[in-house]
């Protein structure tokens, strides 16, 4: 099939490539001219485990990137994968998906033949009018109907992968959800991913456009939650003396609980977790309903980096002090720091009078744009150099091997807020939960 992918980001850059290594004919619209420029050399705009290869194997061949939404008329199906930030108060911003979706109409204005256009951003469900909207505004005819009127159809097909491992994510989802009133669109969404449900079994979803995205909402709050009641468990363990990690396996074991998502710590970061969460929760308020539980697991997500600061501040005398912070990512495998836990870290050590000495195996250019007034290492073994105390705030597998690098800090204080290296004679040593 002939595919466009609109937004070559995190999910459209995997998006695309892995439509291409399915067979299809893939073309990646960004308007940045330095990411289509990136694709076409064959490599990925952005860290992501296996996609340069991707990209590399497919580029010039089944997958080539434009800025031009010209190509978009050739295709039988258009994702838009455009990026939807969180406004103030929480609510998400779809201006420049609309934008995205009002160009691609454009393209296909005139045309004859039958063309899908599916979001595959996460758009909470009332927001989707304005995606419509803004499609059949550029097309300037009204978009296909259930009962088979009009050449342009509309859906969603939420996407459900982890940065990480999201090459291996897109390959073998556990389910698809493809949301569409018009059923030629809900058979195409078939086709395109009629590759990976041949040899993997994943559950196909058929329902209507927001249907669709609450499940994609329904899902990221769900997990969000779960880290939240662990950490919520797991602070009150920490008063107790307990160990939480210890009570996440044994509660684990039960099925209807699941071992997966029971890591206790800093809390969750991510250009997902907090925007969808504060997204929703801005959604249901405007709709008249307060999402208490929603609102619990961001009150406990946004204690976490304090608590691990006020537990450093028990032992290093903080004002003045030099601190290591280990680890920037929102999580280990990506270069991405969009809300990670190490910004308000970094932001209460600087309140609290310290200098702050970081390092990250692969997001350190990308936090230096948002936090220049840090001072980036070389190494975990540099930071820790000569350091009054140590945050371990995102849990890479480098920092699990550091040993003797620790001796070579001033204070040997080394405060984990990942479970992510092993206390050892010589330093102390506090987790966060345990
Ligand atoms: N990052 C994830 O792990 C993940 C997973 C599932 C869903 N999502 C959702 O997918 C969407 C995209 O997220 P992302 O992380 O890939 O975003 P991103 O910011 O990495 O990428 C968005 C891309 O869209 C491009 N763009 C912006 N306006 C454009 C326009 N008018 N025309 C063409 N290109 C344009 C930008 O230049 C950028 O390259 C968001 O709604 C997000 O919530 C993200
Ligand atoms: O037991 C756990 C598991 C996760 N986290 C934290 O939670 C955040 C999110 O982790 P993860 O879900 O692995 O990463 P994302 O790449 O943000 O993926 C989530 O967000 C994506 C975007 O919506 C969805 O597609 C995925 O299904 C969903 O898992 C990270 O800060 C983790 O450190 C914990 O603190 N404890």
């Amino acid at each position: 099939m002939r595919i466009n992918v609109v937004g070559s980001g995190y999910v459209g850059t995997t998006l695309a490539s892995s439509l291409a290594a399915l067979g299809h004919e893939v073309t990646a619209i960004d308007i940045d001219e330095e990411v289509v420029a990136t694709i076409n050399d064959g490599r990925a705009p952005i860290h992501e485990p296996g996609l340069d290869d991707l990209v590399a194997e497919h580029a010039g061949d089944r997958l080539r990137a434009t800025t031009e939404y010209d190509a978009v008329a050739d295709a039988d199906v258009t994702f838009l994968a455009i990026q939807t930030p969180s406004r103030e108060d929480g609510s998400i911003d779809t201006g420049a998906l609309a934008a995205a979706a009002r160009s691609t109409g454009e393209a296909l204005a005139g045309g004859t033949e039958r063309h899908l256009v599916v979001v595959k951003s996460t758009v909470v469900p009332p927001a989707l009018a304005d995606v419509r909207d803004a499609l059949a505004t550029g097309l300037g005819e009204p978009l296909a109907t259930a009962d088979g009127d009009g050449r342009v159809a509309f859906g969603t097909n939420p996407e459900f992968l982890r940065e990480g491992s999201a090459v291996d994510d897109f390959r073998a989802p556990d389910k698809l959800v493809f949301g569409t009133d018009v059923s030629w669109a809900g058979d195409l969404l078939d086709e395109v991913y009629a590759p990976i449900t041949a040899d993997h079994d994943a559950a196909v979803i058929h329902t209507d456009p927001e249907t669709g995205m609450m499940i994609k909402y329904a899902n990221n709050a769900f997990l969000a939650a779960k880290v939240s009641l662990i950490n919520d468990l797991a602070n009150a363990c920490k008063e107790f003396g307990i160990d939480a990690y210890e009570v996440a396996d044994a509660i684990g074991l039960d099925g209807r609980i699941g071992e997966r998502f029971l890591r206790s710590g800093l809390g969750w970061g991510g250009s997902c977790f907090p925007k969808d969460t504060n997204a929703l929760i801005a959604a249901a308020e405007a709709a008249g309903y307060e999402p208490a539980m929603l609102n619990a697991a961001v009150e406990v997500n946004d204690r976490q980096p304090e608590r691990l600061l006020d537990l450093l501040a028990d032992h290093v005398a903080l004002d003045g002090a030099r601190i290591a912070v280990l680890g920037l990512a929102f999580k280990p495998g990506t270069d991405d720091v969009r809300n990670s836990r190490a910004l308000p870290v970094i932001e209460g050590l600087h309140e609290r009078g310290a200098e702050v000495v970081a390092y990250d195996p692969v997001a350190m250019d990308n936090m230096r744009a948002v936090a220049p007034d840090v001072t980036y290492a070389d190494s975990a073994a540099a930071a820790l150099d000569g350091a009054d105390g140590a945050l371990l705030v995102t849990d890479w597998d480098e920092f699990a091997a550091l040993d003797g690098e620790f001796d070579a800090m001033a204070d040997p204080v080394v405060i984990d807020g990942r479970r992510g290296v092993e206390a050892r004679d010589g330093i102390v040593y506090e987790g966060l939960t345990w």
